[in-house]
């Protein structure tokens, strides 16, 4: 007989969280059982809601500015943060975010990590874990703060997510890849072992500030590194992004995204916005068919091998050079729409071929990712510029095909 518990039914009844044993279906919080019957099964079954804001907030550390100090709580006395910052970025802007602490009063301490691919592992997010013991946070109330690109983003929100089991954070993007993408979802993650982000988690940040000044400062590489995955999104979606690239490419690298304004503007509008109606539906990606995961199918393998020389966003343009041919191939799309797709990777000056690109790597990197869509290559594949499908069905040979094609095209951009 399941013993019962006189103080679970006060509880339940102060409308008090409890698992009962019920006797009315209406009431059966986890579809249990009837009392009285011999318990043999609990079917468990609950639903966790996910809300988070994502904001434009230029000059995020100016003096004035409190966006990012909004969710202190006067009544706690002197609010106190630990902010986790790229080392690049402290070198920048450091003075400034230090500035901006001390004239608002707040309790702080800075943990300052190197970034970049190699950098991506569990010893630099254990270092996060160390500060966060040193600096004594509180559980709920004082959010962590990462300010960086999307490597340091991704430790940062691992970390959390490990952390006590969910400490909240912060997230400030520094790099574009960051502002269009690594700040947008909720993915974290390490890579380990040689593979891409093989560790990782679903731990979504409170709010992401986007302030776009960092941009002034980032290598021209790196926002050509961001602008494949802005890219990614026009492919597989959105075709006025592609004519954006289409009309301004060399023109947002030289310029940081500064110039054209209203064109700078729309596209990184347009890309969060591409990127959001793809991951609302799907955050937790039950369903693998992922049209944001072009460009994905054989970068995490060519990332990895080609480490550190290869970034992400130029591993995935030089699969999305390899997929527009195997779309071209199958008539997805014309050659005239390849030339125009590979003209726009020119113009960003990203890669859209790699000496790597060998079958058998290609064909490794295929397998690999076929066990990370749980059994199916579930390929995206554009159609046209501006919408996609999926295929299962790629050969070792049609890939081969295709990337002696590529190559025979000469499409490798030096930088
Ligand atoms: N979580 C996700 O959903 C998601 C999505 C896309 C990409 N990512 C991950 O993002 C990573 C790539 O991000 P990234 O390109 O931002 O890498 P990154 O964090 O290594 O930053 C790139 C370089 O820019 C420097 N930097 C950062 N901000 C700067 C600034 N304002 N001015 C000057 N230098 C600056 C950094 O020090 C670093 O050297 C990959 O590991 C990828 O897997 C994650
Ligand atoms: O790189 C990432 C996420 O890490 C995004 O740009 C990309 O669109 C998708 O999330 C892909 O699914 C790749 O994600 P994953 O390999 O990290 O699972
Ligand atoms: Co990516």
């Amino acid at each position: 007989m399941f013993p019962f518990d006189e103080q679970a039914i006060g509880r339940h009844q102060r409308g008090e969280q409890s698992v009962l044993p019920t006797t009315h279906p209406s009431e059966q919080s986890a579809g249990l059982f009837a009392l009285g019957a011999p318990v043999t099964h609990w079917a468990v079954k609950a639903t966790q809601s996910v809300s988070y804001e994502i904001q434009l907030c230029d000059d995020v550390f100016a003096l004035d500015n409190l966006t990012l100090l909004e969710d202190v709580t006067p009544a706690g006395g002197r609010p106190r943060r630990l902010l986790v910052v790229d080392a690049n970025v402290d070198r920048l802007y450091g003075a400034r975010i230090r500035a901006y602490l001390e004239h608002h009063d707040v309790i702080h301490r800075i943990c300052v990590i190197d970034s970049g691919e190699t950098a991506k592992a569990m010893d630099t997010t254990l270092r996060i874990i160390d500060a966060l013991d040193d600096f004594g946070i509180d559980r709920r109330r004082e959010p962590v703060i990462g300010v960086g690109g999307g490597v340091l983003l991704d430790m940062v929100g691992f970390a959390c997510g490990m952390y006590r089991r969910a400490t909240p954070y912060v997230r400030v993007p520094t790099t574009l890849i960051g502002l269009v993408d690594a700040a947008v979802g909720i993915k974290t993650g390490i890579n380990n072992n040689g593979h891409k982000n093989r560790l990782g988690s679903y731990f979504a940040a409170d709010r992401t500030l986007l302030d776009r000044t960092f941009l002034g400062t980032l290598p021209h590489r790196h926002v050509s590194n961001g602008l494949a995955e802005v890219l990614k999104i026009a492919l597989i979606k959105d075709g006025r992004l592609f004519e954006l690239f289409a009309q301004h490419a060399g023109q947002f690298v030289t310029t940081r995204m500064q110039h054209p304004a209203d064109a700078a503007t729309e596209l990184l509008e347009r890309a969060i916005q591409g990127m959001l109606e793809e991951l609302q539906p799907n955050l937790w990606e039950k369903v693998l068919e992922r049209v944001v995961d072009y460009g994905h199918t054989f970068s995490p393998t060519l990332e990895m091998h080609a480490l550190p020389e290869l970034l992400h966003g130029e591993a995935v343009s030089v699969d999305m050079a390899l997929t527009t041919v195997l779309a071209e191939r199958r008539g997805l799309l014309d050659a005239g729409q390849r030339r125009e797709i590979l003209a726009v990777m020119a113009a960003l000056r990203l890669p859209t071929w790699h000496p790597l690109c060998t079958p058998d790597t290609l064909g490794r990197a295929l397998r690999d990712t076929v066990r990370h869509r749980d059994g199916q290559q579930r390929l995206p594949l554009p159609i046209g510029i501006g919408s996609a499908t999926f295929v299962n069905d790629v050969t070792d040979a049609e890939l081969a095909e295709a990337a002696r094609a590529l190559a025979e095209a000469r499409f490798e951009v030096t930088r």
